[in-house]
C-alpha cells in the first residue's frame, strides 16, 4: 500500500521545508516572501513572522497571532507509527471521501470505505480500487471494523442515518467530521455524539477534487481543525495527524461552530452563489447593451478566471490591480466601495440566515429527499443552459488543452 505513491509523497515531504535565513518556511510561504520582494509597484508589506519551527508556527495574520500546523512536523514514518493500531473507516464516498480516502491510502495508512452497497458511491469506490470484503464494506460493517470513524456522508445523510449509526460508535473509537454542520445544528440534525468518544473535525477548505490534486502535486490544501469533545486528552493531536494524513498542507485551528458558520456563509457567498450572481448580472447588462455573447463572456468570466483571479491567488489584490492599466486601476478603486456598500446588506442577511439555522433546515429538507440527486442535477442543468455558460463552452473549446 505504501509503495510508489507513498515513496513519491515521502520525497515531496522531504522537499516541503526549506531554510530561509534562520527560519524554516514552506515553499508556499517562501514563494509568498519571494513575491513580496518581487513587487515593484506596491508599498512594503508587514513581514510574516516565524516564531517556531518543526511545522508548528505562530504567524501574524494582519495583526492577529494564530497557530498554524503543517506537514513538516508529521513525516510519513511518524504518521505510520501514530496510526499503527488504527483503521480509518471512511463513511461515504463523495468528493471528500474520494480525496481524503485516496490520500490517506497513498500515505500508507490502513483505510477502509463504508458506503451503501451498490449505490453510486460503491461503484466509484470500486473504480478507485477499493476491494469488497477487504477495504470496501457496507456502512455498518465499516464502522464496526474502524477505530476512527470519518463521517463523510452528505450532511443530510449524517442526520438521517444517525439513529442507526450512533450505537455503533462505541467507546475507544474516534468520531471525525469534515464539517461542523451535524453537531452544531443538533436541534435540527439530532446528531448528538456519545459522550465517551473523541469528536474532531478536519475540514479541507476546498473541493475534495482539489484535496486530491494538490496532494498529488506534492502540495497540500489548507484545512480547518477543531475539537468538539476530548475524552482521551489526545483529540487535538489526533485531528492534526489526521489532517496531514488526508492530504492537508496547512492546518488552522477553529471551533466546530466557527467552521460551519464561515463555510455555509462562504459557499453561499463569494465562493459559489455570489460569484454566479455577480457574473450573471454583469453579463446580462452587457448583452442588454448590444454586446455579443463572446465579448460579454470574455469580459466577465474568461478574463477573470484565466488572467486576473489567478493573480489575486498568487500575489494578492493590490498586485492584480498593479498589473492592470492605470485607467482600470482608477475606475476599480472608485467602484469597489460602491459594490461593497451594495453587497454588505446581502452578506449580513446571509450570515444571519446561516446563524439562525435557516440555511441548515433548507439543506436538510432538500438533500434529505430521495430525489435529491436528480433535483440538484435538474437545477444545475438550468445553469448549464444559461446563455453565459453556453457561450463559455465555445470560448473554452478554442483552448489547446480543451476538455469537455
Ligand atoms: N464536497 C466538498 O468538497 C466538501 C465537503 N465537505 C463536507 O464533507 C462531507 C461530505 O461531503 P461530500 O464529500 O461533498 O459528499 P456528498 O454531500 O456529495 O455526499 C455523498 C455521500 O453521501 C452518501 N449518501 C447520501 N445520502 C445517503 C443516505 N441516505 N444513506 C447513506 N448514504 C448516503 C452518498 O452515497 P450514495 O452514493 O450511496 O448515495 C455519498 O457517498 C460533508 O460534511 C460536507 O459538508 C467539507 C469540505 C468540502
Ligand atoms: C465551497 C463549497 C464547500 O464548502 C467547499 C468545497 O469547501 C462545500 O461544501 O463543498
Ligand atoms: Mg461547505
Ligand atoms: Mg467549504
Amino acid at each position: 500500500m505504501a509503495s510508489l505513491a507513498a515513496r513519491t509523497s515521502s520525497k515531496a515531504l522531504k522537499n516541503v521545508s526549506r531554510t530561509v535565513g534562520r527560519s524554516t518556511v514552506s515553499p508556499l510561504a517562501a514563494s509568498r516572501s519571494y513575491s513580496l520582494l518581487a513587487r515593484s509597484t506596491v508599498a512594503a508589506k508587514p513581514k510574516t513572522t516565524f516564531e517556531n519551527v518543526r511545522g508548528v508556527k505562530t504567524l501574524d495574520f494582519a495583526g492577529s497571532k494564530e497557530v498554524v500546523y503543517e506537514r513538516a512536523d508529521w513525516p510519513l514514518p511518524k504518521l505510520h507509527e501514530y496510526f499503527k493500531n488504527d483503521t480509518l473507516a471512511l463513511i461515504g464516498y463523495g468528493s471528500q471521501g474520494h480525496g481524503q480516502g485516496l490520500n490517506a491510502r497513498d500515505n500508507g495508512l490502513n483505510v477502509i470505505v463504508g458506503v451503501r452497497k451498490d449505490g453510486a458511491s460503491w461503484k466509484e469506490a470500486l473504480e478507485d480500487g477499493w476491494v469488497p470484503g477487504k477495504t470496501l464494506f457496507p456502512i455498518e460493517e465499516a464502522i464496526d471494523r474502524g477505530t476512527i470513524i470519518m463521517n463523510l456522508l452528505s450532511d443530510a445523510a449524517q442526520s438521517s442515518t444517525w439513529p442507526q449509526l450512533a450505537p455503533l460508535i462505541t467507546k475507544g473509537k474516534t468520531l471525525y467530521f469534515s464539517h461542523g454542520f451535524s453537531v452544531v445544528y443538533k436541534e435540527d440534525t439530532h446528531v448528538v455524539p456519545p459522550t465517551d468518544v473523541d469528536v474532531i473535525l478536519v475540514a479541507p477548505k476546498g473541493s475534495g477534487r482539489t484535496v486530491r490534486t494538490l496532494f498529488k502535486e506534492g502540495r497540500g490544501i489548507n484545512s480547518s481543525i477543531a475539537v468538539f469533545q476530548d475524552v482521551t486528552g489526545k483529540a487535538k493531536e489526533k485531528a492534526i495527524a489526521l489532517g496531514i494524513a488526508v492530504g492537508s498542507g496547512y492546518l488552522y485551528e477553529t471551533t466546530f461552530e466557527k467552521e460551519v458558520y464561515s463555510d455555509l456563509y462562504g459557499e453561499r457567498g463569494v465562493l459559489m452563489g455570489g460569484i454566479q450572481g455577480m457574473f450573471l448580472a454583469q453579463y446580462k447588462v452587457l448583452r442588454a447593451n448590444g454586446h455579443s455573447p463572446s465579448e460579454a463572456f470574455n469580459e466577465t468570466v474568461e478574463e477573470a478566471t484565466q488572467s486576473l483571479f489567478p493573480l489575486i491567488g498568487q500575489h494578492g489584490m493590490d498586485y492584480m490591480y498593479a498589473a492592470c492599466s492605470t485607467t482600470a486601476r482608477r475606475g476599480a478603486l472608485d467602484w469597489a466601495p460602491i459594490f461593497e456598500a451594495a453587497n454588505r446588506p446581502v452578506f449580513e442577511k446571509l450570515y444571519e440566515s446561516v446563524k439562525n439555522g435557516t440555511e441548515t433546515r433548507k439543506s436538510l429538507e432538500f438533500n434529505g429527499r430521495s430525489t435529491y440527486r436528480e433535483d440538484l442535477a435538474r437545477e444545475l442543468k438550468e445553469i448549464d443552459e444559461q446563455e453565459i455558460w453556453r457561450a463559455g463552452k465555445t470560448v473554452r473549446s478554442l483552448r489547446p488543452d480543451y476538455k469537455q
